[in-house]
Formats: C-alpha cells, sequence, structure tokens
C-alpha cells in the first residue's frame, strides 16, 4: 500500500466552482492504480465531471466523484479540507515509495530547475528585455509560523537591490503593501500588495523605459470600509480558536490556521465560511495553511503583472520577458498569463510536486536568491563583453 500527501483546494471565485485535486498529494490507497499523474477536476453545476485520463479503480473513481459532489454542492467533505489545509503547505514528503520517486523525477523533467534551466533562459531572453516579478512569503523570506515575523535575509535583500539594478523589479504578493514594504525596504521596486489591487511605482528612481508611467493603483478602493468591518466580524469570530490568527492585509484579509490545532481546522474554516457567506461582495481561496479573504473582482496577480507591463510601456511589445516567481496557489494566476501571453516564464518555488502552470522550479528561497544573482552576473558579464567589443 502506497500513501500519497493530499492537496484539494476549491477555488470559490465568483461563478466560478472548481475543485482541483493534486493526486500526489491525494492520500489513497495506490494499490493497483495506474500512474497517478497530475489531474484536475473542474466542477460546475450542471456539467458532467471530467474524468482524468487513464482508468482508476472503483475506490478512487467514487472519491473523486464524491469531491464532485461536494464541490457542486458548495460544501468540503470535512477529511478533504483537513488534508487541503495540510497540504497546502508541506513539511515533509509522506511515505517516500519508489513510485512517488518515480512521480517526483517525472514532476521535475515537466518543470525543471530554473538553476539547471538558466543558460536556456538567459538565451530565450536574449534581445528582449528581462522583468522580474517576485512574490514575497516563501519565496524571498522562508514560511516561518508568525506572520510578522517573516523576515528576508540581508543576503536576499542585496540580491533583489542588484536584480532592480538591471531589471524592472516588482514584489507581488498577498500582504498588505505596507507591510511587504517593511520588510524589503527597497525604494525601487514596484509593490502589488493585497494579491495586486494596490500597486505603486519606485519611489527612488530607476527609469527602465521612456514610455514608463507614474504608478498608484488601487483597483477595490470602494471595498476598504467593508474589508475593515469584515476584519473585526472574523478577529471577533474566531478569538476562541487557540492560535488562529486574521491579518488585515487592507484590500483583502488573511485567517491563519498554522498555529491552529489540526482537530480545529473544519470549525475554523465553517466559522470563516460563515461569515464570508453573509457578504456576497466577497470570496476566499486558500493559500498555504490559510483562508484569503478578498473582494470579488476580476483581480488577481496575474491582471496586476499585466498591468504593471503596461505601465512599464511593454503592453504590447514582444521584445518584453517577464519572469514570475511564486510558492503559491495565487501565483498560478500569473504564470497562466504568462502561458496565454507566451512570454517569459513562471517559476514555481516547491520542494514537493504540485499542479502548476509554471515552466521550471526551483526548491527554496535559498535557490531563488542564487537564481536572481546568478542573473545579475550574467546581465554585468554581458554588459561588459559589449562594451569591451566597442
Ligand atoms: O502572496 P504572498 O506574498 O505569498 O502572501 C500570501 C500570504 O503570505 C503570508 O502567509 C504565509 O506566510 C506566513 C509567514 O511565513 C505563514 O505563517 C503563513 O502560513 C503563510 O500562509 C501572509 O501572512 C498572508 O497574509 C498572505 O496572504
Amino acid at each position: 500500500m502506497v500513501s500519497f500527501n493530499i492537496e484539494a483546494e476549491r477555488e470559490n471565485m465568483g461563478n466560478q466552482n472548481v475543485l482541483i485535486v493534486d493526486a500526489f498529494n491525494l492520500t489513497l490507497s495506490t494499490e493497483g492504480l495506474p500512474n497517478p499523474s497530475i489531474y484536475s477536476i473542474a466542477s460546475q453545476q450542471k456539467r458532467p465531471p471530467v474524468v482524468p485520463c487513464g482508468g482508476y479503480t472503483n475506490k478512487k473513481k467514487l472519491m473523486l466523484q464524491n469531491l464532485e459532489t461536494n464541490a457542486a454542492a458548495g460544501a468540503r467533505p470535512n477529511n478533504c479540507w483537513v488534508e487541503s489545509i495540510r497540504a497546502s503547505s508541506p513539511t515533509h514528503m509522506k511515505s517516500i515509495t519508489p513510485s512517488l520517486l518515480e512521480e517526483k523525477r517525472a514532476w521535475i523533467i515537466r518543470h525543471p530547475s530554473a538553476l539547471d534551466m538558466f543558460h536556456e533562459i538567459t538565451e530565450a531572453s536574449k534581445g528582449k528585455q528581462i522583468v522580474m516579478f517576485l512574490d514575497y512569503d516563501g519565496t524571498l523570506s522562508p514560511i516561518v509560523e508568525n506572520p510578522d515575523r517573516a523576515f528576508m535575509s540581508g543576503k536576499m535583500r542585496r540580491a533583489v537591490r542588484q536584480l532592480a539594478k538591471y531589471f524592472p523589479t516588482a514584489i507581488v504578493t498577498g500582504r498588505c503593501r505596507d507591510k511587504v514594504y517593511d520588510f524589503v525596504k527597497l525604494a525601487e521596486l514596484y509593490y502589488a500588495g493585497s494579491h495586486g489591487m494596490d500597486i505603486k511605482g519606485p519611489t527612488k528612481g530607476l527609469k527602465y523605459n521612456q514610455k514608463s508611467k507614474v504608478v498608484n493603483f488601487q483597483p477595490a478602493s470602494e471595498f476598504l470600509p467593508l474589508i475593515d468591518k469584515v476584519y473585526k466580524v472574523l478577529v471577533e469570530k474566531t478569538k476562541s480558536t487557540p492560535g488562529a490568527r486574521v491579518e488585515n492585509n487592507k484590500f483583502c484579509i488573511s485567517v491563519h490556521f498554522r498555529c491552529v490545532d489540526e482537530k480545529k481546522w473544519n470549525d475554523l474554516a465553517q466559522k470563516v465560511k460563515e461569515v464570508v457567506n453573509e457578504y456576497p461582495q466577497l470570496n476566499w481561496r486558500q493559500g498555504r495553511m490559510v483562508m484569503e479573504i478578498r473582494p470579488k473582482i476580476e483581480w488577481d496577480k496575474g491582471k496586476a503583472l499585466e498591468f504593471l507591463l503596461e505601465c512599464l510601456g511593454f503592453a504590447d511589445c514582444s521584445n518584453v520577458f517577464p519572469v514570475y516567481m511564486g510558492d503559491d496557489t495565487t501565483d498560478e494566476d500569473a504564470f497562466k498569463i504568462l502561458r496565454k501571453r507566451e512570454q517569459g516564464f513562471g517559476i514555481l518555488v516547491s520542494k514537493f510536486p504540485k499542479k502548476t502552470s509554471a515552466s521550471y522550479s526551483l526548491r527554496e528561497p535559498d535557490e531563488v536568491m542564487d537564481f536572481l544573482q546568478k542573473l545579475v552576473r550574467w546581465k554585468r558579464d554581458s554588459a561588459d563583453t559589449t562594451k569591451s567589443k566597442v
């Protein structure tokens, strides 16, 4: 018998109702199962389930159908929710077995290390302007229990500062913009806080493109009073759950599960959902051990990336090469945009195989730093070569 970790994420976005089940993370007996490659189920009412390729045993089929039914009914089965939260931020790979290792190898072939593929990446960028987009938590800073103490190292800050000397660089985060600025402390960057709902350009002058505009954009500003109100309601409602923490991210709210006893996760999720259900203008998504409550508007990290490219004067350019690095489900919106535009690359930061639209992977923030430093050296060296030829 082989057991897998679980990841089942329900994205509850507007009228979408999507359940993604990641087979890497699904705790199932896989005895006699075919290759459990990554699959997803789009669950929309009245639409028949999309059955994953390949045959599955009845037991697995049944479980998938149950998940489907639950998602369509707007409910998440309790054990599924717990597993989904647990797997949103795995700390170790359970039961490493030959077939799991095989899966991991197959995943790495599909999403090779950006460090190993450095030459290919820089070759593909030749003649184009690289623009860097960096998520914060789990990408520039390691994941820690206390969100107020998610500091990035001095070495990482130096790497990002160097990076911004050569490439337009933006921090794109779920956090409140001011808070992430307090962590990063670099005035020469663009910052997109609250999942891109609060965007501001550099306050210290780096001008990369004649056409670049001054940036100050808040597409969800009318939601501010509502977010403040719901934040207070959530603080009140969750105060009886030991370890629960509610974070006001200005245009969105995070409810943290990381320090809550696993036995209380269902209960906490239920409380949060009850509050959110009271406000049809809001919805929620699951992040790493967190529920993120936000305005129901068509705006996300992917839209923020496109907006920033436009501000930088690269709206309809073919000579731009955006690179987006992130570790979380919300970063997938940006990875998808890059795929759609067929420009640049997404790099997923994860030690564990995950369903992703990113092209490459890096295991952890230290590898992100190595990649950024390498990019700076490459750019510097190519600038020196050009100079010596002149
Ligand atoms: O878009 P991001 O920059 O990745 O922000 C997403 C959430 O990040 C933070 O929470 C995460 O990091 C915490 C500190 O390491 C960790 O304790 C938590 O479990 C993670 O979910 C931030 O605190 C949240 O508000 C953001 O929504």
